[in-house]
């Protein structure tokens, strides 16, 4: 076992000639380029390359100051964003922490209950939620770039009235931690009006990079993950990404890899794990390649399952179904818990041949034969694999992603970095809700409905 994050592709050599391996890899070294010069398309959004060597450190003192704080006098913390203002922290929370976080007693939580919301605009999901909360003491993070986006605005002022209510304006506003830009917005400006301690999301950075700066480290620090771990992480793996050719680059071996399949007509990648605490970092890597490669009718469509629970709902379509896939595995080398499994002196349900073999052994059996299954049904398989389940890896993990994403998108030629095609549900939206300035497209939208 490496004492890194890495990129195998031993498993695909069959879909993948050498040849081709090495085409693509001086394209993926002149990507690489155009990415650390900071000169190719969007390049006024990579902050994120240095940002784990190269962040404000009173800023992430004053994170883990807030963090100390909440995790003193609050309950509950309800973190409110969507997208990229959401999903990167959620993902390391339910990646580090305990897999019934919320439920089990505070003393082997260690810190308070932690609730997203603002990331759909379901009635129900924010009702329930109020009564989750009920006369316990809480804190919000609002966290929003732009400061503008409607999910989060909206959960942001139901929760900001309850808070409120609570505690009175001037004590709810030391409970309230605003995330957003350092001048411009809604957010920002509501933010100064009230006197709410602000975070910051650099310029240069988008939302979907921001895992590691206060958009996610403020409610990671909170679960009680060692941010500076994390960030040490992230350092290590941009190390690896910015100082290895490409023989021992995994971030670009990897970018090399889903472009070669790519043009072979795998037109979607599946992200499987086998550990349900990796669900929310196929969703943040989901986010991270749909909205950077999806464009200009481009693409590789990012998918993801949870294994071994969707082999017994979507193994058929991988095996079997329409050929349009490969599978890029998440595999958690050590588990972080081993349970033996006994022998009973009747065999009732026939099981007493895995006598002395753990439970993790027998989840690895299941995912290296469904490797070979699903590489014999012509889907290719990748792996990334992360030694163990650590603050220290997770940071390796987030960076790996983020460079591999930034060269693949150069690779497919692309403006990696923005996300126009975002911007046409929210003017359907605006235009149905009557917001001022709609009116034309209101009268014909309404028409078509
Ligand atoms: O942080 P904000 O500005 O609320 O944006 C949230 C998310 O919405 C998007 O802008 C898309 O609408 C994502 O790129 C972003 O992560």
């Amino acid at each position: 076992m490496a004492n890194k994050v890495t990129f195998d592709y031993s498993k695909a050599t069959g879909f993948i000639q050498e040849h081709e391996m090495q085409y693509m890899s001086e394209l993926a070294a002149q990507a690489k380029d155009k990415l650390v010069s900071k000169s190719g398309a969007g390049n006024d959004f990579v902050g994120w390359v240095d940002l784990p060597v190269d962040y404000d450190k009173e800023e992430f003192a004053r994170i883990q100051k807030a963090a100390d704080k909440i995790r003193e006098d609050s309950e509950v913390l309800l973190v409110i964003g969507i997208g990229g203002s959401y999903l990167g922290a959620r993902a390391a929370i339910e990646f580090l922490g305990h897999s019934f976080a919320n439920v089990v007693s505070k003393d082997v939580r260690k810190s308070p209950e932690i609730y997203f919301v603002g990331n759909s605009i379901s009635s129900t999901y924010i009702s329930d939620l109020i009564e989750v909360v009920g006369d316990r003491d809480f804190s919000i993070n609002m966290i929003s770039k732009s400061g503008t986006t409607t999910e989060p605005a909206i959960a942001f002022r139901v929760f900001k009235e309850i808070l409120e209510k609570k505690y009175g304006k001037e004590e709810a506003s030391k409970r309230i931690y605003a995330t957003t830009d350092k001048a411009r917005g809604a957010l920002k400006n509501l933010a100064t009006e009230e006197g709410y301690e602000s975070f910051v999301v650099p310029d240069d950075v988008g939302g979907r990079f921001s895992v590691l700066t206060a958009v996610g480290l403020l409610p990671i620090a909170v679960s009680g993950v060692d941010i500076n771990e994390l960030m040490e992480g992230a350092a290590a793996g941009r190390k690896a990404a910015l100082e290895n050719d490409f023989a021992e680059n995994d971030a670009m071996q990897y970018a090399a890899v889903r472009n070669i399949l790519l043009r072979k007509g795998k037109t979607v990648e599946v992200l499987a794990n086998y550990e349900p605490s990796l669900h929310y970092v196929s969703e943040w890597w989901k986010q991270l390649y749909g909205e950077s490669e999806g464009k200009d009718q481009k693409g590789i469509f990012p998918a993801s399952v949870d294994l071994t629970t969707d082999l017994h709902s979507m193994g058929q379509f991988i095996q079997d179904g329409n050929r349009i896939l490969f599978e890029t595995v998440l595999n958690v080398e050590k588990s972080r818990a081993e349970i033996v499994m006994n022998e009973e002196p009747v065999d009732l349900d026939g099981l007493n041949y895995l006598k002395g073999k753990t439970v993790d052994f027998i989840n690895k059996s299941a995912m290296n034969g469904t490797i070979l299954a699903h590489t014999d049904g012509n889907v290719p398989n990748l792996m990334v694999k992360i030694p163990e389940q650590s603050a220290f890896y997770l940071g390796q993990l987030f960076y790996f992603f983020e460079f591999a994403c930034g060269v693949s998108g150069y690779l497919l030629g692309v403006n990696p970095f923005n996300q126009p095609g975002v911007e046409s549900y929210k003017r359907n939206m605006f235009a149905l809700l009557g917001k001022p300035g709609y009116e034309e497209e209101r009268e014909a939208l309404l028409k078509r409905l």
